[in-house]
């Protein structure tokens, strides 16, 4: 054991030995509470059947909270703290000890704090303190002094085995250790470990849009995950599981992250894809057409013209553009200013509601709603007065025909002599009145027969493909040819009963325009991961989602193989639409996932793709092999091939491995052809996947983004298979940046154009 040598080792030895006991002992204390509580809270309930009670609430608090705790304290017995800080703070005389650790432990004798939660604000200094002079943000402001110690822990089930001085050991050994670890099917926390320039990310000011471009591997997934925790402790009081929300790529993606958030003790946080988000928001059950059909005929050059893809790349952008935005807002604009019919409520020609005093309600009195509850709540008020209408009216007849009466009366002596023509009118009184009454609902129901449907599907579907409206709509001159491109394209896609993803943030965009969203259904912050593959309308509705602009956003320019309905640029999000919001860009730029040599190679290949905005990744020091790139005559020897290099790799003690293909086509045959060459278990991965299980897996590119491998074989990438343009580019460095330790590159007859690269950066075979 490498700890024995260091000259703490004893007294080192000994906290934690005190440490584990402690915790042990506070283990069994709330696990005993929480089983008395079970059975006393039970009680009480069946007590107060059901009524509210003040006990009952307090108790479940207190009970909830322990639960919690014992939970935090039994993922922690094992490893109970990673690192020290001695700190002295100014005007002090002594250097204080603090031991930080996944959750807090508090010695009940005493009340010594034996460890600190890493989220507290002193912990900060055990991530981005240097020894010397430091300060923290505490919430009674800026607290300065100096760091005399920062010592980190290797702890394997409740034994020391490693501790390093920072400042004594070699730099980043104890980084070194935790990145040569093999991965298995899930992320992993790295609360050990985080990086000062990660930590900042971690507890950044929540009030803001803070977007992060982080090259491949640079953390940002878990980082976000790390700041949920952050946030959730620092900010208990504001923040509740409900008020946040994460949104992800997909299911699978949904799978692998979810350990971390339970490891931080983190529980129910609203996750999901921005597609299930907007279907439960619309509280409807759309046919998506498959994600995959429009990206692989943008990738299909060969059986596609140019022409054809850029005008279907055109029609993904503008769907998510802030051009169609300000279309369906003139759009909205309209139907709402034609929205109250230029007609009267009238019952056998008696007004009831007069079109003037039914505008008045629509653009004063209930102006604040969106038009959906606000044609509601006019409908709702105008049926529920409809009888005190009529009775009033019924009333005037009355007295009109009073009047009437009285007249008559005057006019004779003898009322005998009128006495027909007296009940005549009665008798005309009381149909009329009658007639009036039984007409209410009748009258009411043709009135609003004549208010425009709000159905938002149809009005939906009515503005895009429709071209004349479209254009109609639009601020200035499109090209005729690509709208009614978009228009025809729409409308078929509409007439086969399903809509496009594209679509359904644009229809989603209409409904809040709409119906609009109350406050409670907005959230105090929202995190976006891969961000770079949603539109500005998925942003723009994300926003709306927002009670306070409160973000979280992180992605990869370099990554975007949605790019032609992404976002191309943070600058413009930020001012596309997040103006005027405190936004902040940061930028991660080292890799801590792909050893040196696998970064970088993929450096060179993204380098193909010029734009201003790339920042190639620095790989931490961390060095392996060299990137193999293997040529083979046909799929079948690939396969042979790779069969082979999964034994070994197996035999090295690689735990996930992944054969990555350009598309699911691709991914079918080789999963066809690797499963009788290999008695492995081996899993193809599709988009109906949601499970992700570790092994050796054989995935689509698209679907690998986000995850990570120990090794990766890429499937083919010929000539043939990957030329250079934007998408191909994009996708192969995504393949190339998902393993840890290993990457091999399989190509047939002709190496791709990509693969053209300085040859000190890969080995052939
Ligand atoms: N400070 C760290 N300490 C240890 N491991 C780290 C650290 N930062 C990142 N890692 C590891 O690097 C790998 C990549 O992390 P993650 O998947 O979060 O990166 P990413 O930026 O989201 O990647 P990508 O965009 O390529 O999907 C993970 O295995 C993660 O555990």
């Amino acid at each position: 054991m490498q700890a024995q040598k260091h000259p703490a080792f004893d007294e080192e030895r000994r906290y934690l030995e005190d440490t584990c006991k402690c915790m042990d002992r506070e283990i069994d204390y709330l696990a005993d509470e929480v089983e008395k509580m079970d059975e006393e809270l039970s009680k009480l309930k069946r007590s107060v059947g059901g009524n509210y009670s003040d006990d009952v609430i307090v108790k479940t608090t207190i009970h909830e909270s322990n639960k919690r705790k014992l939970n935090q304290l039994k993922r922690a017995e094992d490893k109970p703290y990673f690192g020290r800080i001695d700190f002295k703070e100014f005007e002090k005389a002594e250097y204080e000890t603090f031991y930080v650790g996944k959750t807090s432990l508090t010695r009940k004798n005493d009340n010594k704090m034996l460890i600190i939660d890493w989220r507290a604000p002193m912990a900060s200094l055990y991530y981005s303190g240097e020894i010397g002079e430091v300060m923290y943000k505490a919430p009674e402001g800026l607290i300065i002094g100096d760091l005399g110690l920062k010592r980190q822990y290797e702890i394997d089930k409740k034994e020391l085995i490693n501790i390093f001085d920072k400042g004594l050991t070699p730099m980043d050994e104890y980084l070194q250790t935790a990145l040569w670890e093999k991965k298995d099917n899930r992320l992993k926390d790295i609360v050990n470990t985080i990086q000062s320039e990660q930590n900042d990310i971690i507890r950044a000011d929540k009030e803001k849009v803070l977007i992060v471009q982080g090259v491949a591997g640079s953390g940002k997934t878990t980082i976000v995950l790390h700041r949920i925790a952050y946030l959730m402790y620092t900010y208990q009081e504001v923040f509740n599981a409900e008020k946040l929300l994460i949104i992800v790529p997909n299911n699978l993606f949904l799978n692998y992250i979810s350990d971390v958030l339970p490891d931080l003790g983190v529980e129910e946080i609203k996750q999901s894809t921005f597609e299930d988000m907007a279907m439960s928001l619309l509280d409807a059950e759309y046919k998506l057409v498959d994600i995959e059909t429009k990206f692989y005929q943008l990738l299909d050059y060969q059986k596609l013209s140019e022409e054809y893809r850029e005008k279907l790349q055109w029609t993904s952008f503008f769907k998510g553009s802030m051009i169609f935005k300000n279309i369906i807002d003139r759009y909205v604009t309209h139907l709402s200013s034609n929205f109250v019919p230029k007609i009267d409520l009238k019952i056998n020609g008696f007004i009831i509601y007069s079109y003037d005093e039914v505008l008045k309600m629509y653009e004063k009195d209930y102006r604040y709603l969106p038009i959906i509850p606000r044609s509601k709540r006019i409908q709702k008020y105008i049926e529920s007065n409809m009888l005190d209408r009529v009775k009033s009216i019924q009333k005037e007849i009355s007295d009109q025909y009073e009047n009437k009466v009285n007249l008559l009366k005057d006019s004779v002596e003898d009322i005998e002599s009128i006495r027909s023509e007296l009940i005549k009118l009665y008798d005309e009184r009381d149909k009329i009145n009658q007639e009036l009454k039984k007409s209410v609902d009748k009258a009411t129901k043709q009135y609003f027969d004549q208010w425009q449907n709000l159905d938002i599907g149809t009005l939906y579907k009515d503005l895009i493909s429709d071209y004349e409206k479209l254009r109609l709509y639009a601020d200035k001159e499109f090209d005729r040819d690509l709208i009614a491109f978009v228009s025809n394209y729409s409308k078929k896609i509409f007439d086969s009963g399903m809509l496009e993803r594209e679509d359904l943030a644009a229809l989603l965009y209409l409904h809040l325009k709409l119906e609009g969203l109350s406050l409670e259904e907005k959230y105090n912050h929202i995190i976006v991961d891969e961000a770079q593959d949603y539109s500005e309308l998925q942003m723009y509705i994300l926003r709306q989602l927002s009670s306070n602009n409160s973000f979280t956003i992180v992605g990869d320019i370099s990554q975007g193989i949605h790019s032609y309905k992404g976002i191309g640029s943070w600058k413009e999000l930020m001012e596309n639409v997040f103006v005027g919001c405190d936004r902040e860009l940061l930028n991660l730029k080292k890799c801590y996932r792909s050893t040196m040599e696998i970064m970088n190679f993929a450096n060179q290949v993204i380098k193909k793709w010029r734009k201003e905005e790339i920042t190639l990744a620095e790989p931490v020091l961390r060095s392996g092999d060299k990137p193999l790139i293997i040529k083979k005559n046909s799929d079948e020897e690939i396969v042979n091939d790779i069969s082979l290099r999964i034994k070994e790799l197996k035999e090295e003690g690689h735990k996930s491995i992944a054969v990555i293909c350009k598309t699911t086509q691709e991914s079918i045959g080789v999963y066809q052809l690797l499963k009788n060459a290999i008695t492995d278990d081996i899993h193809l991965i599709t988009d109906k996947d949601t499970s992700y299980e570790g092994g050796i897996v054989v995935i689509p590119t698209y679907l690998s983004k986000g995850l990570e491998f120990d090794a990766v074989t890429v499937f083919n990438c010929s000539k043939d298979n990957y030329i250079a343009d934007e998408l191909h580019i994009k996708l192969l460095y995504v393949s190339i940046t998902r393993p840890l330790h290993k990457l091999f590159i399989y190509y047939k007859n002709e190496p791709s154009i990509l693969l053209d690269i300085d040859s000190d950066y890969f080995n052939t075979l």
